[in-house]
């Protein structure tokens, strides 16, 4: 099993880079993505809702972006993560270097475990480091509703503990009690827009495979059985393996999120379902589209939007088209955070088209729904 793990040398790092929703993934990679390190990263993103956003809010670069779009990462990884890493490999020397962001919600080990399953993609590949990006400001409350916010932090081999602005340095060091209470291995940073040099994050060779199985012994054995995933399929079939054994963490893709993010069950998809339903305060996403907003409606309805609802909203994402404005807004916010910018000039063959993703908890889609279309330019 470790035998393709001892010959390193031509093997392609892989960066696994975790986080909750909202925490600074994207901003850790636009870093890496415009730094000049001569090095050339094949990035793999995780899409965001219904529809694709993410890929909008990252810089523009000469790195090739690969996007897996249909769900949740931890359910396709199965599959599509290790296709497009096979893809990948077939570009041998294309590459130096590989970056997988997953998505907010995903549970780090069946990412870190594609690693290890499949005899291609291990003999051509190492696993250098989980890197968990955290949110000062709202760990300790992820911490309290979510089970992934606490299996990022120990799967982590590097934390950075972002967003140090937001919070006052005793705040900072509970937090960071907190985080050692649960990971007191992993190399921890202290960063305030992921600033940090990339020599920290990055080619570390920090992946400790000892210490993950001590986390999860049955680690290495997700894998031990050929699968093919249908395309929709974001199953958990570990779950029936592993039935008999307390798995530890995370697989239960029943707990905390849901699935709406953007895709529809497969008809063998043995996921957790009931689940959801049963749990009314379940994370939904909702994606709202229209044409050219008017900004004198907008600004407002958003900024109510998130200063009443702020505590249930996880995550929201947009990018908006205002009226008469040849630029292109990219507005987000974690809780009642929000920030804005304009972000580039929308392009010739572009459609005009204001998106709007929201992930939360008891938020009333239909009010959100219908006083977003209100705000549209009539
Ligand atoms: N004040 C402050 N804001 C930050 C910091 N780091 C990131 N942000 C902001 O937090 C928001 C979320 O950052 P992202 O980098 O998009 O987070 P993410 O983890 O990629 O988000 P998802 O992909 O939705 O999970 C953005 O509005 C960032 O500008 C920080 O250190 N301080």
């Amino acid at each position: 099993m470790s035998d393709t793990q001892t010959s390193a040398t031509n093997q392609i790092p892989v960066t696994v880079l975790t986080g909750y929703l909202g925490s600074g993934k994207t901003t850790l990679l636009n870093r890496i993505l415009s730094e000049n390190h001569g090095q050339r990263y094949a990035v793999i993103v995780n899409e965001f809702g219904e529809i694709g956003i993410d890929n909008d809010l990252l810089v523009e670069s000469d790195e090739e972006i690969f996007e897996m779009n249909n769900g949740c990462i931890c359910c396709t990884v199965r599959g599509d993560l290790i296709r497009t890493v096979q893809n990948l490999m077939k570009r041998k020397g294309a590459f130096d270097a590989i970056i997988v962001e997953t998505t907010g919600v995903a549970d780090p080990a069946p990412v870190a475990q594609t690693f290890f399953m499949d005899d291609d993609v291990r003999a051509a590949s190492k696993l250098d480091a989980v890197v968990a990006v955290v949110d000062a400001r709202h760990v300790l409350q992820r911490l309290e509703d979510t089970e992934e916010a606490e299996d990022q932090i120990a799967f982590a081999d590097v934390i950075l503990l972002n967003k140090t602005d937001l919070v006052t340095k005793e705040e900072l060091d509970t937090v960071q009690a907190r985080i050692r209470s649960i990971n007191p291995y992993a190399i921890l940073h202290r960063t305030e827009r992921c600033a940090i040099d990339l020599k920290s994050v990055l080619d570390r060779g920090a992946f400790d495979l000892d210490r993950i199985l001590s986390l999860d012994p049955h680690f290495l054995q997700h894998g031990h059985h050929e699968h093919e995933c249908g395309p929709d399929c974001d199953h958990d079939h570990d779950h029936h393996h592993h039935h008999g054994h307390d798995h530890g963490h995370g697989h239960d893709h029943g707990h905390h999120h849901d699935h709406d993010h953007g895709h529809e069950c497969g008809p063998d998809c043995d996921h957790d379902h009931h689940h959801h339903d049963e749990n009314p305060h379940s994370v939904k996403s909702i994606s709202l589209k229209a044409g050219d907003l008017d900004p004198e409606l907008f600004f407002p309805w958003i900024n109510q939007v998130t200063q009443v609802q702020g505590p249930n909203i996880l995550r929201m994402k947009g990018i908006i088209a205002l009226k008469d404005d040849p630029q292109r807004y990219v507005i987000q916010g974690v809780h009642m955070i929000v920030e804005g910018d304009h972000q580039r000039d929308w392009g010739a063959d572009e459609p005009r088209e204001s998106r709007l993703v929201f992930i939360g908890r008891d938020l009333n889609w239909d009010v959100l729904r219908s006083s977003f279309n209100a705000c549209e330019v009539q």
